[in-house]
């Protein structure tokens, strides 16, 4: 038996969940696996309880149903064992804004937004009552690009960090480690998934190396975690200016440049 959290993964059939999958079993922490393919689940199960003598938990999950989602909450709720969350579970968008369903927007924005915030607050409750725990949640680069054309899916990434943020004010002086992990394009199955030919992007990471990566920044409590980007100041300096431009928001009145002219 292992002294080590427990550690839930969303999204854990394949790509980059699959990986952190291997990584915390390697790493001998005992998992649950969470997607909707229960047959994949269980193969990568099997191997992991093979490979590195951990237990391993499925839950076939649609985290985009409600009583699904409700489930997978209760579950982080009551087992204690359960000590690290990492909410991966995704999908990319497929065409501009002007193609989606309102079906599709609906999707997108629940699975990528919705699900990670209500399984973080899941868990926050007594994580931070027991003074420790982590959430990591995986954003993309794309919450900084709206110029991408991926608006939906950019916004919910821009969402994940701000979240992501938010959490670790309020949980990380109660002992609870947050971390959001921002890829930019890795070789997963995403892509095919959002009908985007893979051979056609030329810059793309290895999904070992992403997730390595990211473990690298989670060892050491980073809270934003860019693996692809090279100068890690520019994160400080975009962090700096929002900060430096709150620091200009005064409320009492509005800004010279709005106040109305008199034309008489
Ligand atoms: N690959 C990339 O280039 C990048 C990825 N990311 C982010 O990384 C995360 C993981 O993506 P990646 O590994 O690439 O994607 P994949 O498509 O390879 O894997 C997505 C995982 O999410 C699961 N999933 C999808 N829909 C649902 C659902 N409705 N309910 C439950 N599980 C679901 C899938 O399993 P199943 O089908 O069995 O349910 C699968 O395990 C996402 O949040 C993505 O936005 C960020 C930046 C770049
Ligand atoms: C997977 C995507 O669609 C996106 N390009 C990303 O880098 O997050």
């Amino acid at each position: 038996m292992t002294t080590l959290s427990t550690v839930l993964i969303t999204g854990a059939s394949t790509g980059i969940g699959a990986t952190y999958a291997d990584r915390f079993a390697r790493r001998g922490h005992d998992l649950v696996l969470v997607a909707r393919d229960q047959a994949r689940l269980d193969t990568l199960a099997a191997r992991l309880r093979e490979q590195y003598g951990v237990a391993v938990d499925v839950l076939r999950a649609d985290l985009t149903n409600d009583a699904d989602l409700s489930t997978l909450e209760a579950r982080l709720r009551d087992d204690a064992r359960i000590g690290i969350l990492i909410n991966n579970a995704g999908m990319a968008q497929s065409g501009g804004f002007a193609q989606q369903s309102a079906e599709a927007i609906e999707r997108l924005i629940k699975l990528n937004t919705t699900a990670p915030t209500r399984l973080a607050a899941a868990v926050a409750t007594r994580f931070a009552e027991s003074g420790s725990g982590a959430i990591v949640n995986i954003g993309s680069v794309v919450a900084f690009a709206p110029e991408f054309g991926m608006t939906i899916y950019g916004a919910t990434k821009a969402f994940v960090l701000f979240l992501s943020q938010g959490l670790h004010q309020e949980l990380s002086p109660k002992g609870v480690y947050v971390q959001a992990v921002l890829p930019a394009s890795t070789r997963t199955e995403i892509w095919e998934r959002a009908g985007i030919d893979i051979n056609q992007i030329t810059d793309i990471m290895d999904v070992n190396e992403l997730v390595d990566a990211a473990l690298v920044g989670f060892d050491r409590r980073e809270l934003v975690t860019i693996p692809p980007l090279h100068v890690a100041e520019r994160w400080d300096a975009l962090d700096g200016a929002r900060q430096g431009l709150m620091s200009d928001i005064r409320q009492t009145n509005a800004a010279e440049r709005y106040r109305a002219t008199n034309k008489e």
